[in-house]
């Protein structure tokens, strides 16, 4: 087991004092305001907060899609100012190219990072992360003939396998059903346990952050959202699922996190 934990933890991303503001028809429109957050390296961080509160805002200035308006996004202590290959993003509709394979998909990813590396190795490294997320006898397929949760387990082997420091999940499970959201969670877990990428989450489901991750973020509601709590999420990994369920933290985080969310911030149309 690795002991990264239990010393001293790297930063690796810090969200200093940033806000956003988007320009609309009634003027500036402030989204997010003086958010903070420090991010170890080999954290895994889920957000949490009500429809248009500026979580995938939030996600795209990691990304390096949006810059802020005020404050700094620090990747080791570096600005943030374009996307790069340090740092993956998986949507939850997929994204894939239609037209190409699920091995071509990952193949376009791999090559364009790493042109000079030589199709042999090219080729490898895309059959190792289709096996990492169990598609290695759907490597030939396009994306219609995939169900929804294979299509996102190649979203992740494209994602991971040009070996970003950060993992960008922007409700990555959303789109599927209960079982197969399950079923993704747990690889989610076992990849990232091998990997131990530091891993940004936007999910709207508690269950799946208590699961998944070591600090749960709550959002206030927009505008000018910000950073309300953040919960420390204590259960032991590798995790189970059953037994988690039967730890009353559990619930009492549980209950928390809906107070958060359904009582003290509960969403109210504007
Ligand atoms: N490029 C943009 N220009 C103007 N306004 C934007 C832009 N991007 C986002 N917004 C606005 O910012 C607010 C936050 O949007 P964002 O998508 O970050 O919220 P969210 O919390 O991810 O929502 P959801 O949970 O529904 O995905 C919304 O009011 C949205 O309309």
């Amino acid at each position: 087991m690795s002991t990264s934990h239990l010393t001293r933890p790297e930063t690796l991303l810090a969200l200093r004092n940033v806000s956003k503001v988007f320009p609309s028809s009634t003027g500036p429109r402030t989204v997010l305001q003086q958010v903070n957050l420090t991010v170890s390296e080999g954290e895994f961080v889920c957000i949490i907060g009500h429809s248009g509160c500026g979580k995938t805002t939030l996600l795209n200035m990691v990304a390096g899609f949006l810059t802020p308006s005020e404050g700094e996004v620090l990747l080791k202590s570096e600005p943030i100012t374009a996307p790069g290959p340090d740092r993956m993003v998986v949507f939850q509709g997929y994204a894939l190219l239609p037209w190409l394979s699920a091995f071509e998909n990952i193949y376009l990813a791999v090559d364009a990072v790493w042109p000079t590396k030589s199709r042999t190795q090219k080729t490898a490294i895309v059959r190792e992360n289709l096996a990492l997320v169990g598609l290695t006898d759907a490597a030939h397929k396009k994306p219609n003939q995939l169900s929804g949760g294979m299509k996102q387990r190649v979203a992740i082997a494209r994602a991971l396998s040009i070996r970003p420091e950060v993992l960008i999940l922007d409700e990555p499970f959303g789109a599927l059903d209960a079982i197969t959201k399950e079923e993704l969670q747990e690889e989610l877990l076992k990849i990232w346990n091998a990997s131990r990428c530091t891993v940004l989450m936007i999910t709207h489901d508690i269950d799946e952050a208590l699961f998944l991750c070591d600090r749960l973020v709550m959002m206030t509601n927009g505008p000018a959202a910000r950073i309300g709590e953040i919960l420390t999420i204590p259960f032991a990994r590798p995790r189970e699922r059953s037994r988690i369920m039967e730890d009353p933290a559990y619930y009492e985080l549980r209950n928390t996190a809906l107070d958060f969310l359904y009582r003290r911030f509960a969403h109210t149309e504007t």
